[in-house]
């Protein structure tokens, strides 16, 4: 049986975190290649219709029902070209050349495509029933003038942008980027490309974090690694909280006679708490330094990437002004083998969804789960999210699981 009294359930432990935060204040106008990623300031209001004008969704002739009803061919009395439209009188008894993207020709009933029709020297022949407004795109039906686009706090990414541009908006507002100051903090850490001495092992927290704070269009403050040695520590606190928002550290947040931060934490601000009802991320410490928001990552690998995700990531959000936590929806789907777990922790395994030969969705788990494991993020797929109060799992029962996918950047 674990230890598990006095865990703070992750719940409540982001509940507390969030209601701390209040979104920063501070905005810039950028012109939108420079916005992927970014946080809408302000609701952006349409200055126009989307499409501005009926338009034809296909190469073909632009007709009034009244004469197809007379049977016979119609002679082309114009042409409208996207960009181009149609000018002048549209004389009963004719059809007007349009093209895809071309203002339907007032008067216009619908746009009969050119394969339903055949082309003579005494005008075209419609070789299918055409119906009102068929092959016509209406003027505001993407977007109406004047309606919320998209509202403040929206995520703009390659779905909004474009969006924006299709308003003729060249700048928009955005919240100014969460600045986050990382450092890792260990003896035995050394950096990638130098040679390891006895009982070192190479600095991985580091990238895992910064490149996560990339992902999410935070500004990362490299501070590097930080021996564990209470006046480094002390000094790396102050500079990080003289730079940054939030202040990010792993390692050194258990109870080993080397892990300092929650001591320099108290010292230099307060924790606000400490030690979740979670696995991995048990040690998981936040509160607050003059005047950043500090999050002390453990230092298992696995540990330091799921708190980041599932801690860190929403209070990121809530401090950019961003209205989604970013986190992926849960879904329950069918366990394909047996979990092993104890009751007392709510665990994060990982996993891998794929469709079973039913067609339904199944996971399966990517092996060891040592908090150590970091290859099992590139193995598996999703998170196994199993109650604090459940034990080991049978494979057939109902589980639920998380993609994470997203947050390392894959698809
Ligand atoms: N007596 C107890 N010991 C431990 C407990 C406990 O409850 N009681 N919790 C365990 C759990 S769970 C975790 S998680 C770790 C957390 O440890 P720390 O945050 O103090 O981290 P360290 O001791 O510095 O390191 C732990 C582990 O991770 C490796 N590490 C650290 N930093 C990095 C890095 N940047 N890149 C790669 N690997 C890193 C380090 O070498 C250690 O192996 O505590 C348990 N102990
Ligand atoms: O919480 Mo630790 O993160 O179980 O390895
Ligand atoms: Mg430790």
């Amino acid at each position: 049986m674990e230890f598990t009294a006095g865990l703070m359930p992750l719940e409540t432990a982001l509940e507390q975190m969030l209601s701390r935060i209040t979104p920063l204040t501070a905005v810039e106008s950028l012109p939108l290649t420079q916005c992927f990623g970014r946080i809408l300031a302000a609701d952006v209001v349409s200055p126009l219709n989307v499409p501005g004008f009926d338009n034809s969704a296909m190469d073909g002739y632009a007709v009034r029902l009244a004469d197809l009803a007379a049977d016979r061919p119609l002679p082309v009395a114009g042409k409208a070209f996207a960009g181009q439209p149609f000018q002048g009188q549209w004389p009963a008894g004719t059809c007007i050349r349009i093209m895809t993207g071309a203002p339907v020709p007032d008067g216009c009933d619908a746009v009969v495509m050119q394969e339903q029709t055949l082309q003579s020297d005494d005008g075209v022949r419609f070789t299918a029933e055409a119906e009102a407004g068929q092959n016509i795109r209406r003027c505001g039906e993407d977007i109406r003038q004047g309606a919320v686009v998209f509202p403040a706090g929206t995520r703009l990414t390659a779905a909004e942008l474009p969006v924006l541009a299709s308003l003729g908006v060249a700048e928009v507002l955005v919240v100014r980027r969460v600045r986050v100051a990382l450092f890792s903090t260990g003896d035995e850490l050394q950096l990638p490309g130098q040679p390891l001495g006895p009982g070192q092992i190479y600095d991985t927290n580091r990238l895992t974090v910064h490149l996560m704070l990339q992902q999410l269009g935070c500004e990362a403050i490299n501070l590097g690694i930080i021996r564990d040695d209470p006046e480094a520590l002390r000094a790396a606190f102050i500079e990080a909280d003289s730079l940054a928002d939030v202040v990010i550290s792993s390692g050194g947040v258990s109870v080993g006679e080397a892990d300092y931060t929650k001591t320099i934490l108290q010292e230099l601000g307060e924790i606000t708490f400490w030690k979740l009802a979670i696995k991995p991320g048990k040690p998981f410490a936040f509160g607050n330094l003059k005047s950043s928001w500090f999050c002390g990552l453990p230092g298992n690998p696995v540990s330091a990437a799921l708190t980041f995700y599932q801690l860190v990531q929403p209070m990121l959000a809530r401090l950019a002004g961003n209205a989604a936590s970013g986190l992926p929806p849960r879904q329950r789907v069918r366990a394909a083998c047996d979990l092993k777990k104890t009751p007392g922790r709510l665990d994060f395994q990982r996993g891998v969804l794929r469709r079973a030969d039913d067609g339904l969705l199944e996971v399966v788990t990517t092996g060891d789960q040592g908090s150590h494991i970091f290859s099992s993020f590139s193995q598996g797929n999703c998170f196994i999210v199993l109650e604090r109060d459940r034990g080991s799992v049978s494979a057939g029962e109902w589980v639920d699981v998380e993609p994470f996918n997203a947050l390392f950047g894959g698809q």
